[in-house]
């Protein structure tokens, strides 16, 4: 660079003429010591000029710049007159009504046409995509297997006809953040100015999703950004499928329902309308299932608020609660979990927060990881009944310690309804048996339903079928699973439930555990009452161990 100056110096005085000086006499001319001759910015820009290529090229520019400028112009132009005769909206992945249009061009008879899709097996396309034909048998046969998919493709732009107007889908990605998480669009134009049809459009995208969703009941968990991400649409768990002791889910259910039906008589006396559960007692005793159920029954989409979550914070919480919508169901899980760091009032940061005292960090050392959560109980208190709190929300809360719950939390209002969930009685075990080994249609059959994920299909054990050797175990290969085992009759069950209870200790065991031990007599009902008094006695030594 520096020996490249003394060369542009000595080319410069080389063309400076002279007369460019005289005719500039008013410039102030700075010398140099080193010899470079005086020149001003016009002189410059004079002497660039004089040289006939750049002139034509500088021309080139303007006339290029113009032409481009006229091009964007009449082409904007053209796109807004184009514009002004449709209607444009658009649905962001994270927002339910990305799904609603999803499952309502799922339905629509000219996608099966297009030419260019997008094969997906991943989650989302499980609940509002447009399945390959003869899917269900596959999945039947290979329960492992994800579900294949149709999706528009990406950034194509698909034409439908939507009464009778022309109509424009086009699915877009976008890259959000920092860390690279991408975010789909989808842009919906329709050839019309009447805001009824957009109206109407949504209207039945909904109406198809509802009823897609008949039988299922949606999850939402909160992303990193605290948004509200669906993540899953599970089959309904009936409300038999739970085994209480009597009268326990019956107060439940009716309180929720209760509840949502009287908006009115909440809004006449001024009280906020939510309502909050708070479910407690030992582990496996059915309380996460009988919220999954309850939100099946009344219809309402779960909100699962993660306490633990890393980053969460008072004010992400309060965020969260208030993207909450109209009607639904929030579940915080193990409430007490969210206050390792010790439940106090007072916000993050003060001198009360036990962790900043305890641990403060040696000079030098590198910054501590991120804690679990940065949530303080007086964050949560004002989550959950601030003035932005949701109304219509339905809270369900769940501990196993329920003895450290603060006071402010368990209040009514804001923890309305508290429910103890105490080990298997004997009543419980005995109806557990039944649901086990009882066909479907049986009155004394607490009802499987849809719940797949306890195997109820699987464990089935169908005294339907006639088998003249009753208790004789037939192995077979490639039947049925509920086939398999010996048939008794319905009266014979029941007499073996009673004698499985009668060998179930009163309030030792909880109902998972029974559970588990019945999944290992799927087909065997009468082997599980033979050996349930041997099982019973080795749970007590394990736990006496245990101790
Ligand atoms: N009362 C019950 N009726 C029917 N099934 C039950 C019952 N209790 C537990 N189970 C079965 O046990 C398993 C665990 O139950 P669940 O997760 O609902 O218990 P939980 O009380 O929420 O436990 P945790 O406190 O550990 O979360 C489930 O598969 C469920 O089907």
């Amino acid at each position: 660079m520096a020996a490249l100056l003394p060369l542009v110096q000595q080319l410069l005085s080389g063309f400076a003429p002279q007369d460019l000086n005289a005719s500039a006499p008013n410039v102030t001319h700075v010398s140099s010591t080193t010899g470079t001759p005086p020149l001003s910015l016009s002189s410059l820009i004079t002497l660039v000029l004089s040289f006939s290529a750049l002139r034509d090229w500088m021309k080139l520019v303007v006339l290029g710049g113009i032409i481009e400028m006229c091009r964007r112009f009449v082409f904007g132009g053209f796109n807004k007159f184009i514009g002004s005769f449709f209607i444009t909206a658009c649905f962001e992945e994270q927002d339910s009504s990305y799904e609603w249009m999803m499952v309502w061009l799922s339905k629509q008879p000219s996608w099966s046409k297009a030419r260019q899709v997008q094969v997906s097996t991943s989650s989302f396309a499980n609940n509002a995509a447009i399945f390959v034909d003869g899917e269900d048998d596959i999945n039947t046969r290979f329960k492992s297997s994800r579900r294949l998919a149709y999706l528009p493709s990406l950034s194509t732009t698909y034409n439908l006809w939507y009464r009778n107007r022309w109509m424009t889908i086009t699915r877009v990605q976008n890259q959000t953040g920092l860390w690279g998480s991408k975010e789909q669009t989808l842009y919906v134009s329709i050839m019309t100015r009447d805001h009824g049809i957009l109206n109407s459009l949504l209207q039945e995208a909904r109406r198809d999703y509802i009823l897609a969703q008949e039988h299922k009941m949606c999850v939402y968990v909160s992303d990193t950004s605290n948004n509200w991400r669906h993540v899953a649409c599970r089959e309904k768990r009936s409300m038999q499928s739970i085994i209480l002791d009597p009268g326990v889910k019956d107060v439940l259910i009716e309180d929720a329902k209760d509840f949502l039906r009287s908006k009115e008589w909440y809004a006449e006396r001024g009280i906020p309308f939510r309502r909050g559960y708070l479910l407690y007692g030992v582990p496996g005793a059915g309380k996460t299932s009988l919220i999954h159920a309850i939100s099946g029954e009344l219809g309402l989409d779960v909100y699962i608020l993660s306490l633990s979550r890393i980053g969460l914070d008072d004010s992400a919480l309060s965020e969260l609660v208030n993207a909450l919508p109209q009607r639904c169901v929030a579940l915080m899980e193990d409430i007490d979990a969210a206050f390792t760091n010790g439940l106090n009032r007072e916000p993050i940061g003060t001198a009360t927060d036990t962790q900043e005292v305890d641990s403060k960090p040696m000079p030098g050392a590198p910054p501590p990881p991120p804690t679990t959560s940065r949530l303080s109980l007086s964050g949560l208190l004002n989550a959950l009944d601030g003035v932005g709190a949701q109304e219509g929300r339905i809270l369900f809360a769940t501990t196993n310690k329920y003895s450290v719950l603060d006071p402010a939390l368990c209040r009514p209002g804001r923890m309305d309804l508290h429910i103890e969930f105490k080990l298997a009685s004997k009543f419980q075990a005995r109806q557990l048996f039944n649901r086990f080994y009882l066909p479907k249609d049986d009155p004394d059959t607490i009802e499987t339903g849809n719940d797949k994920e306890e195997g109820s299909e699987d464990s089935g054990y169908d005294s339907t079928e006639k088998n003249p050797d009753s208790n004789a175990c037939v192995p077979t290969f490639g039947t049925k699973h509920s086939a398999r085992g010996p048939q008794l009759e319905p009266k014979a069950i029941r007499e073996l439930a009673v004698r499985f209870a009668s060998a179930c200790p009163e309030r030792e065991i909880s109902m998972a555990t029974l559970q588990g031990f019945l999944m290992s007599y799927k087909t065997r009902p009468v082997e599980a009452v033979a050996d349930v008094k041997g099982w019973v006695e080795k749970e007590r030594s394990e736990k006496v161990n245990k101790k």
